[in-house]
């Protein structure tokens, strides 16, 4: 699905990501973890296309086809989407509108949607403008369901929300990664997709690995991905001994 080979990039004179080498295949979710400034959210940032990140080596597949250098709205048309760490205010911009425009000539039922997230009482406000940080998310996690896409990027899902409500982010997660969307039974467009879904997880925390099935987990460290292990192992020894000593052993 996502295949990124001995990738370089630059944000202005500085050099963010070294030779990173990363393959996540159909169906696979991955978790990224790593310390503060390793070069995490520019990862994503590059691998969705946003301009300010030059790609100075290496190549970015998805699905078969290289994207290196394809514009950011192409990248989204075939079929990555992306939940932000902290996500722009659009005034002007219901979020209805805007998870009408994500949705494309799919058939959604946006209300259906947003009352599943528990989101209908905010679905004319212009887009994240005066939502609570829990609220943010839910309304990425919607323009997220009405996209559809195969492979999400999922930058640290569970900050700001509250740990009764990291549940319900993590079941629209994996509605979004294993069953598609729940669609209007009167709408005949649209077809319900059964293709396996792809993600990349970054998690500080790792609190929504209760929620998520990941199959991997890599370690981020000064721009280079240093380890590619079990995520729950993974986490347990950020935890015992920091991320020096787990991006050092060779177990
Ligand atoms: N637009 C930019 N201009 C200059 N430096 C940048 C820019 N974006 C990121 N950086 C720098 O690149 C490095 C990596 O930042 P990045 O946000 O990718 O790290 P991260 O691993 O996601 O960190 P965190 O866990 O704190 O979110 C940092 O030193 C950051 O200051």
């Amino acid at each position: 699905m996502l295949l990124i080979e001995e990738l370089k990039v630059e944000v202005g004179d500085k050099e963010i990501l070294q030779n990173v080498n990363l393959h996540v295949p159909p169906g696979e979710t991955h978790i990224l973890f790593g310390p503060n400034g390793s070069g995490k959210t520019s990862l994503m940032m590059t691998i969705m296309g946003f301009s300010g990140y030059r790609i100075t080596r290496g190549k970015i597949t998805f699905k078969g086809e290289d994207v290196t250098h394809m514009p950011l709205h192409e990248r989204a048309r075939l079929g990555i989407g992306v939940l932000f760490q902290r996500p722009p205010t659009i005034n002007g911009l219901t979020t209805r509108r805007m998870v009408e425009l994500c949705a494309g000539d799919r058939c959604v039922d946006v209300d259906q949607l947003s009352s599943h997230l528990q989101f209908d009482n905010f679905l004319e406000r212009d887009v994240n403008h005066n939502l609570s940080g829990g609220e943010i998310k839910r309304s990425e996690m919607l323009q997220l369901m009405a996209q559809e896409p195969d492979m999400v990027l999922l930058d640290e899902p569970e900050s700001g929300v509250d740990l009764e409500s990291i549940a319900l982010l993590g079941e629209s997660i994996n509605t979004v990664l294993n069953r598609g969307i729940k669609r209007n039974p009167s709408c005949q467009k649209g077809i319900i997709s059964e293709k396996p879904k792809s993600a990349l997880v970054i998690t500080h925390t790792g609190h929504i690995l209760d929620y998520i099935t990941a199959d991997r987990g890599q370690v981020l460290y000064k721009g280079q991905l240093r380890c590619s292990r079990n995520a729950r192992e993974i986490l347990k020894w950020i935890h015992e001994y920091g991320y020096e000593e787990c991006v050092g052993c060779t177990v």
